[in-house]
């Protein structure tokens, strides 16, 4: 709260501030021919800025060194419940990028139709089919297969540091999309201080339409923001967009490292598996730390979603700067390593 506090103020303060100052006859009518949102604009912008936050030095605090003494899975073990007949591209790249940043192992669970195909890209991957789809299912079997498959992944949960739900689960009812079906059963994550949304702009505008009943408001996001994650109940959500906007209910940080303008799709899934793994280690960051963390922020959830935005940004800047138009989120993926490196190096 305190943070859309400032905010606000610095906002109005923007205004008084052009509106006073000698800015030519012409450009004053400019603004007022586009209707303020030239001014608009520029508020916003402030109001970021002064969320923005030093990303680097998260990435720096939480990233774990590489030390001879651990073993397998001390360094993340991930798991992706997503992927079906229509998507498998999304789950493979949550999986990979996590495996990419610095996971020990990656699971996937998905449908039995996806999970050939999902094998077949990568063997870094540990594939599960065990989710099922409508039109393999009779309706008088989908109760005891429902609870078949929960049982089925139930086994494995407590080996995970993270799971990611939702990359290309799609719309079948019987499978359901992550955000889809959090946006229409809010029960199920509210209060649940461990969970992070990161929705799209459609999917940001669904949640702020349920749960605020009203429409986004881009002037006041950050403070829209906070009230959607308080309202929720605590949980931290990652609006992701032009700057990836972050909030957990009582703080609100900005991310804006340059990225790219391509707008390929899949790049909210590395988000999401990038995500995974800095939150692992920042939770174990802030463990060892024992409160001695010099970094201001406490919340290891909210450092995680820091940490992967920032990450995912640069190497979208350096696959751009290498393929421009013909970028596509392989090319990404591919300079996750390198976008880490340049930021907290490996030795
Ligand atoms: N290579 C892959 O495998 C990738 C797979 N991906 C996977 O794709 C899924 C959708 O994700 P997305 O990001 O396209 O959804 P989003 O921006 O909300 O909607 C955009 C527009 O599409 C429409 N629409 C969506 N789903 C629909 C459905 N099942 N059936 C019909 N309409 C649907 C939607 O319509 P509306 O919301 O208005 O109903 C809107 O107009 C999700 O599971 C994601 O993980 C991506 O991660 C990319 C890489
Ligand atoms: N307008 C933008 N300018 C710069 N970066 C952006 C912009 N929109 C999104 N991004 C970046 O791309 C990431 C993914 O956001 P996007 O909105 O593409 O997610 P998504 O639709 O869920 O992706 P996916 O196709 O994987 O489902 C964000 O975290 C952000 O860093
Ligand atoms: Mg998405």
């Amino acid at each position: 709260m305190r943070d859309g506090m400032n905010y606000r103020i610095l906002l109005d303060s923007a205004k008084s501030c052009i509106l006073a100052s000698s800015v030519p006859r012409r450009q004053q009518f400019l603004i007022r021919c586009v209707g303020g949102s030239i001014d608009h604009r520029h508020r916003d912008m402030q109001a970021l800025r002064s969320l923005e936050v030093d990303s680097q030095t998260v990435i720096r605090a939480i990233t774990p060194a590489l030390d001879p003494t651990r073993h397998k899975g001390q360094a993340g073990n991930i798991a992706v419940i997503g992927g079906c007949r229509e998507y498998t591209g999304a789950p493979y790249f949550a999986a990979i990028s996590a495996l990419k940043i610095g996971a020990d192992l990656s699971h996937v669970f998905c449908t039995k139709d996806a999970a050939p195909v999902i094998k077949s890209y990568s063997p870094e991957l540990i594939v599960h089919p065990v989710l099922e789809e409508s039109y393999n299912v009779g309706e008088e079997h989908k109760s005891s297969i429902a609870s078949k498959v929960l049982a089925e992944v139930d086994k494995w949960l407590e080996r995970f540091d993270c799971l990611v739900v939702g990359p290309g689960l799609g719309r079948d009812p019987f499978l359901l999309d992550g955000l889809f079906l959090v946006t229409n059963n809010l029960e199920l994550v509210s209060g649940y201080a461990l969970a992070v949304l990161t929705p799209n702009v459609n999917e940001y505008k669904r949640l702020v339409q349920k749960v605020l009943s009203s429409e986004v408001n881009d002037i006041d996001a950050p403070q829209q923001l906070l009230s959607l994650a308080k309202q929720i109940g605590g949980v931290t959500i990652l609006s992701k967009g032009n700057s990836d906007l972050i909030s957990d209910g009582d703080t609100v940080k900005s991310v804006s490292v340059y990225g790219s303008p391509r707008r390929c799709g899949g790049q909210g899934d590395i988000l999401s598996g990038s995500v995974a793994v800095f939150l692992s280690w920042a939770r174990q960051h802030i463990l060892a730390a024992d409160s001695n963390s010099n970094l201001s922020c406490k919340n290891p959830i909210v450092l995680g979603c820091i940490a992967g935005s920032a990450i995912l940004r640069k190497a979208a800047s350096l696959a751009f700067s290498n393929k421009k138009r013909s970028t596509v989120t392989g090319d990404i993926i591919e300079c996750l390593g390198r976008s880490l490196e340049d930021i907290s190096p490996a030795c």
